[in-house]
């Protein structure tokens, strides 16, 4: 197995690794932490969390030592890792210095990329400067290494390993992130070398997404999908473990007296992290059901809906708050947003719709949160107009477009009519905005932080809005046949009878309509619309029906 490359003789005392090993431990103490103060996770409270110490503990042991310290290594080559610019942070203010010295990790990022593709690569180290610093570190430096491929065992090449140490040493990292999701091996190679904390992309958008769950559900979608990730990682602390539980006595404190449970206490997390994600599955396909039965209201009551879509930080959220005053959480941070946000509003001629803000899209999304996410992404799945939000002051807006259009169609969302809003117009020139016509011809450019040309982007979505039919009951009196005719003609009746105080029909119009039988609907209560079509907040005038 993948774990297996460490040699005996790599098992000797390394209290540096050692070190880190306990770091790493705090990795998944916070993911789980967060789990275990929400007092619903049950796979590693109380005496779990002895075992899965223990088991951390055993893997130090297996762990501790290197086959060199890194000074060892030569320093040739040392050009061929490439930083990448702007990625260093200045500390504001004293607080900020207090906070970061408390929690935030001081990071170095490392990517790979194959010839051709540096910007691409530049780019994605960048997001993922963003996207660490909104977990909470600090970045010091990134470097990407052109390579064909990844190493299957160290991610970057050997030499580039020791170059990768010596750059941690030199700053004072305690952190390493790659840009990608790492085997399991290859993030234990990598800290055997580097001697600090080593995770990747996947980790710390996980992190993200439990810091900034609410909901019971996003909660619950998002632990699921960090048990995910975690499981096959255990499996690599298990096998360590009971390599481990047959000798090496003595090697180092921490592995002593934590050896015993071996592969047997494994096995026992295991299930039990098997038993809450079955549990966590069935939560959320209840929370599904709950939300379904809203939509199927929505939808029963004839009310167009519109998804917000788009590439974490366009500005989905501001342009709901500018256009729906709804108040939801903006912020310059990535995935501020995770649960489904949904506003009723209406258009200028009084047609109410729903408009929903969904959860961001990044690059290479964890595939465990594609999938723990994919009832929020109903939101768009259900959608009759998306409004596909692209930041147009972001270096590569071409790879948000397809990104966002790439998940879209992965939750079936191919055949709804789009709206592409470039917005943050306000931070670009006409130039910019050219470029941007290019890729999308159609597109309507916003900026919701001014809020310029929104009534454009507000009237091609009142253009886009399927025109719906609202089902109504209603008794029409017999001096008023015309209105039994004009229901005909221009609605649909469903069905009719004649009773004592006049025709009793039950008929589908347009809400545009509705103004013509004003006092005549039974229940007009419940006749979504019919409000706007009221002396007074009517927007048409009285019974003028629509051609
Ligand atoms: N200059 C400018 N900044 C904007 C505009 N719209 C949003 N922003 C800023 O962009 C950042 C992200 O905005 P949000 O509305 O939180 O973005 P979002 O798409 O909801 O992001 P997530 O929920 O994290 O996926 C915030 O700092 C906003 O203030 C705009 O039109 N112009
Ligand atoms: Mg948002």
């Amino acid at each position: 197995m993948l774990d297996d490359d460490r040699t005996p003789e790599t098992d000797a005392a390394g209290h540096d690794a050692h070190e880190s090993r306990h770091r790493d431990d705090d990795v998944v103490a916070r993911v789980l932490g967060h789990a275990e103060g929400r007092r619903s996770a049950t796979v590693f409270s109380g005496d779990q969390a002895g075992g899965r110490a223990q088991a951390l503990q055993a893997d130090d042991a297996a762990a501790t030592g290197t086959t060199d310290d890194g000074a060892q290594f030569a320093r040739e080559e040392r050009a061929g890792l490439r930083r990448v610019d702007g990625l260093s942070t200045e500390l504001e203010d004293v607080t900020e210095v207090e906070y970061r010295q408390l929690r935030l990790e001081r990071a170095v990022l490392i990517g790979v990329y194959r010839a051709g593709t540096l910007e691409d690569a530049e780019n994605s180290l960048h997001e993922l400067a963003a996207l660490a610093e909104t977990a909470g570190a600090e970045v010091l430096d990134g470097v990407l290494q052109r390579r064909p491929n990844p190493d299957p065992a160290t991610y970057l090449g050997r030499g580039k390993v020791a170059e990768l140490a010596d750059i941690v040493a030199s700053l004072g990292a305690d952190t390493v992130v790659a840009d990608t999701e790492l085997a399991p091996s290859q993030r234990r190679a990598l800290e055997d070398a580097v001697k600090v904390k080593v995770i990747d992309r996947t980790a710390v958008i996980l992190d993200i997404f439990s810091q900034h769950a609410k909901s019971r559900e996003g909660k619950a979608q998002v632990e699921l999908a960090q048990l995910e990730y975690l499981l096959p990682r255990l499996r690599g602390w298990g096998q360590s473990m009971s390599r481990q539980a047959g000798g090496q006595v003595g090697s180092s404190g921490a592995g002593m007296g934590s050896r015993g449970p071996g592969e047997t206490k494994i096995e026992l997390d295991r299930r039990r992290i098997h038993t809450r994600m079955a549990k966590l599955r069935r939560q959320i396909a209840g929370m599904k059901s709950a939300r379904d039965t809203k939509r199927q209201e929505r939808e029963r009551n004839a009310v167009p809906s519109v998804a917000i879509a788009g590439y974490t930080n366009a500005g989905k959220s501001s342009l709901l708050n500018r256009i729906t005053k709804a108040g939801v959480l903006v912020e310059n941070q990535l995935f501020a947003t995770l649960d489904a946000t949904v506003r009723r509003t209406e258009t200028e001629d009084g047609r109410p719709y729903t408009i929903a803000d969904t959860v961001g899209f990044v690059r290479n999304l964890p595939h465990q949160l594609v999938e723990a996410f994919r009832s929020t992404l109903e939101e768009v799945q259900n959608a009759d107009v998306l409004v596909h939000v692209v930041d147009a002051s972001h270096p590569d807006p071409a790879a948000q477009l397809s990104t966002v259009r790439d998940v879209i169609a992965d939750v079936d969302g191919r055949d709804i009519p789009e709206i592409v809003a470039f917005n943050k117009s306000d931070l670009v020139g006409p130039e910019r905005e050219l470029e941007l016509r290019a890729l999308v011809p159609d597109a309507v450019f916003v900026s919701a932080r001014t809020g310029a040309r929104v009534e454009e982007l507000l009237e091609r979505i009142a253009g886009t809005l399927p025109t719906p039919e609202v089902e109504l009951d209603l008794v029409v009196p017999y001096s008023r046949g015309d209105l039994v005719s004009y229901l005909h003609d221009r609605g649909a009746v469903l069905s009719s009878e004649h009773i004592a105080d006049g025709t009793r029909l039950r008929a589908r119009v347009h809400p545009d309509q509705l103004g013509l039988f004003d006092g005549l609907i039974e229940h007009p209560e419940l006749v979504p619309g019919f409000e706007a079509t009221r002396p007074g907040v009517r927007r048409r005038p009285a019974g003028t029906p629509r051609d």
